[in-house]
């Protein structure tokens, strides 16, 4: 069983995404950090973000590994551990320049599908482009000061600007970001997280 869980930026994926797989005693898979891996790496090593080829060879000469656990997923690029260094404001303002080029989506995809399913996995196009197989499809949003909300409290940035940096965002990522015809949409402004991860667990079969 593959469930999907696509949306716009902090509408709450990964934490509804790790809730219920818990619940179902599978893995959740976080695709958005394999691009702020290559993020990282294009930033760490002064690599253009606008072009694939310099990207792709270091990424091939020291390869990147999403490790997908039950309490949390991390990256790691040989013995170093990446993940706490993931969602900074500097990866967020790249990261939608790299997710634009073809080539490093692929690779993205690639590392994806070699996964063995069940899991339950999240981010902008798992649903249509990645896992369009899925069983099980849902699509999250908010609305951006809702969401602004949430992540200034994980962020060191104020309110206002955190929400314009979600808006330009989701421009930037809206090629990727079309709903799965097939997805089922849910507000999360509209119930805590516990409510929001109770309503997808409905639409499931019980865990055996
Ligand atoms: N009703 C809710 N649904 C989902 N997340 C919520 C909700 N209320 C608060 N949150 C919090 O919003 C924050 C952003 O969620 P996150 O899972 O990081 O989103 P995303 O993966 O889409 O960026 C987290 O701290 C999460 O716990
Ligand atoms: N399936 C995906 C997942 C992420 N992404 C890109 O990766 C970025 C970070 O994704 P994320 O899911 O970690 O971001 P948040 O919504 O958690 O802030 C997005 O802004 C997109 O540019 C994508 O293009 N396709």
């Amino acid at each position: 069983m593959i469930v999907t869980i696509d949306g716009v930026a902090a509408s709450g994926k990964s934490s509804v995404a790790s809730g219920v797989a818990r619940r179902l005693q599978l893995p959740y898979v976080s695709s958005g950090l394999l691009y702020r891996a290559a993020a990282l790496v294009a930033l760490d090593e002064g690599l253009p973000t606008d072009r694939a080829e310099p990207l792709l060879a270091s990424l091939e000469a020291q390869p990147v590994e999403l490790r997908p656990l039950p309490e949390g997923n991390e990256v790691w690029r040989g013995s170093q551990d990446l993940t706490e260094r993931l969602h900074t404001s500097e990866v967020d303002g790249s990261v939608s320049a790299v997710a634009q080029l073809q080539p490093l989506r692929e690779w993205v995809n690639d590392h994806l599908r070699q996964l063995p399913p069940p899991f339950v996995a999240e981010g902008r196009d798992m649903g249509t482009n990645v896992f369009p197989q899925a069983e099980y499809k849902f699509y999250l949003t908010a609305s951006p000061r809702v969401r602004a909300e949430r992540r200034v409290q994980e962020r060191t940035a104020d309110l206002e600007s955190v929400e314009a940096a979600l808006v330009l965002r989701d421009a930037r990522d809206a090629r990727q970001s079309a709903p799965a015809p097939d997805a089922r949409h849910i507000d999360t402004g509209l119930g805590n997280l516990e409510q929001v991860i109770a309503k997808v667990l409905s639409y499931l079969p019980d865990p055996a």
